[in-house]
């Protein structure tokens, strides 16, 4: 009887764990559903607030059911409540909202994957930094997309990187509207300068006109003088007495020179208006040459700006990519032998945090100042962003270019630099690959920059080649 007791002790308590890890495992399954819940709730209220009012009262509704649903049998409702503001949001909102689409990704949600929201974190922030590399291009830029990049290093969850891209959206707008302010200066400019060239055009024209009339002039005078002359020839043919002669000659005589004082007081008059427009016409000409050959050389000046690094005075990355360009075709087209050095300074964070931003400027600098001295012409040294410097070594063969690179990096770490009046070693270190004749620009720099990491791997302050 006993044992009978204790063998039916036993199935009840078997049943009655069994039943209660079920409990745990159904506690569990609301759990991790009412969290993917929670989650969709806020991805759509986020992306729907505003478009509809019946969807923001549903959303808000969903949201309050959620917060008070506690029991999977008060998420049931929600669920279709969710389903109605889905249907409200696609029939009101041209938002792109396809349930074939969302549903799958509310379910991806559901399903805890924490490790693919940090991948897609990461993804995010790449392509952020991607875009900050373009942005630190812009002189103007630099040293904000800095500050960005640094801020994006921090960012480790996606309201930090989408507040890092308001900021970066904001930075690019802010550019774009003082390149707006240049352009219409420019415009300006252009306006005035052929409004000048109008007023040579007119002067040219008017001059034209003034020379015409001269000719016209001196036709007029030699008509009234022959005119003047076949009248005495009359007078005199047909003269009886002398005195009258003699007083008819003197008043046709008078007449003529009438006549040429008038010419020469007009042709005088011609003349003075004409110095008068070429002297106004020589300051205007000058004027217009000073402007223009200003013009010319702050176009020089914003070029060679455009193309330089403000910090550190190297070419930038856009100066990199055109000099590549030129590589990639003389490689292609006559097998020019190239080779490309990425470089990057080891633990700059560290540098930055410890010492302050602009003990990490200087270090920049310096290292920039060494990289040209020690890698002359036709090397071609460019920073390339951030700690990132890049080398083109043309006309040298792979093993050169690493010996070069090495021996590059020793200088670096050999530097003298201090903080707070104590030594501080800076290393760095370095990728080098030979340019092919299949490579891209972009290929041959991929190459480069994964030798680079590769020499970061096995410990850094060292150059490898791939
Ligand atoms: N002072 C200064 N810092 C910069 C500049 N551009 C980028 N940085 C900083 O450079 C640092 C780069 O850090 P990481 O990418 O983590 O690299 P690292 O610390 O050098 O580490 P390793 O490359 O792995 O050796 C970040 O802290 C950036 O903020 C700049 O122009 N001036």
């Amino acid at each position: 009887m006993n044992e009978g007791g204790g063998v039916a002790q036993d199935v009840w308590e078997r049943k009655y764990h069994l039943a209660l890890e079920r409990m745990e495992r159904d506690e569990h399954d609301f759990r991790v559903t009412e969290e993917g819940l929670r989650r969709l709730v806020l991805r759509l209220a986020a992306l729907a607030r505003g478009q509809s009012e019946e969807a923001d009262r549903l959303l808000d509704h969903l949201g309050d059911g959620l917060r008070h649903a506690s029991t999977p049998d008060g998420l049931d409702p929600l669920l279709d409540a969710l389903t109605e503001a889905i249907t409200a949001l696609e029939r009101q909102s041209p938002l792109p909202i396809d349930p074939a689409h969302d549903v799958p990704q509310a379910a991806a949600i559901v399903d805890p994957i924490p490790a693919q929201e940090v991948d897609a974190c990461r993804v995010a922030t790449d392509a952020l930094r991607q875009v900050l590399l373009k942005v630190a291009m812009m002189p103007a830029l630099a040293g904000r997309a800095d500050d960005l990049h640094a801020v994006l290093g921090q960012a480790r969850d996606p309201e930090a990187i989408a507040s890092a891209a308001q900021d970066l959206a904001d930075l690019v707008n802010q550019e774009r509207a003082s390149l707006r302010h240049d352009m219409a200066q420019l415009q300006d400019l252009l306006a005035e300068v052929s409004g000048r060239l109008g007023d040579m055009t007119r002067y040219l024209v008017a001059e034209t006109e003034h020379v015409a009339t001269g000719d016209e002039q001196g036709r007029d005078l030699d008509a009234t003088v022959r005119e003047e002359m076949r009248l005495l020839a009359e007078q005199t043919l047909g003269a009886t007495d002398l005195d009258a002669l003699q007083a008819q000659v003197n008043a046709r005589l008078s007449m003529i020179d009438e006549h040429f004082r008038a010419f020469r007081d007009r042709e005088d008059e011609r003349l003075a208006t004409y110095r008068d427009r070429a002297e106004r016409m020589k300051d205007r000409v000058e004027e217009l040459e000073t402007q223009a050959t200003s013009l010319q050389d702050s176009l020089r000046r914003e070029h060679e700006l455009a193309l330089t690094d403000p910090l550190t005075g190297l070419p930038n990355r856009l100066a990199y990519e055109r000099r590549m360009a030129e590589i990639e075709q003389d490689v292609r087209d006559q097998g020019v032998v190239a080779c490309v050095g990425a470089f990057d300074i080891d633990h700059f964070k560290v540098i930055n945090d410890s010492f302050g931003h602009a003990a990490g400027d200087a270090v920049l600098r310096i290292v920039g100042q060494t990289l040209t001295r020690e890698l002359p012409a036709p090397a071609f040294v460019a920073r390339y962003g951030g700690e990132e410097f890049v080398v083109i070594f043309a006309g040298i063969a792979p093993d050169e270019a690493l010996a070069a690179a090495t021996a590059l990096c020793e200088t670096v770490a050999a530097l003298a630099f201090h903080a707070s009046q104590k030594p501080v070693t800076v290393t760095m270190s370095g990728g080098i690959t030979r340019f092919l004749a299949n490579d891209t620009a972009a290929t041959v720099f991929d190459r480069a920059d994964r030798a680079l990491y590769a020499a970061k791997r096995a410990g850094r302050n060292r150059c490898l080649l791939l």
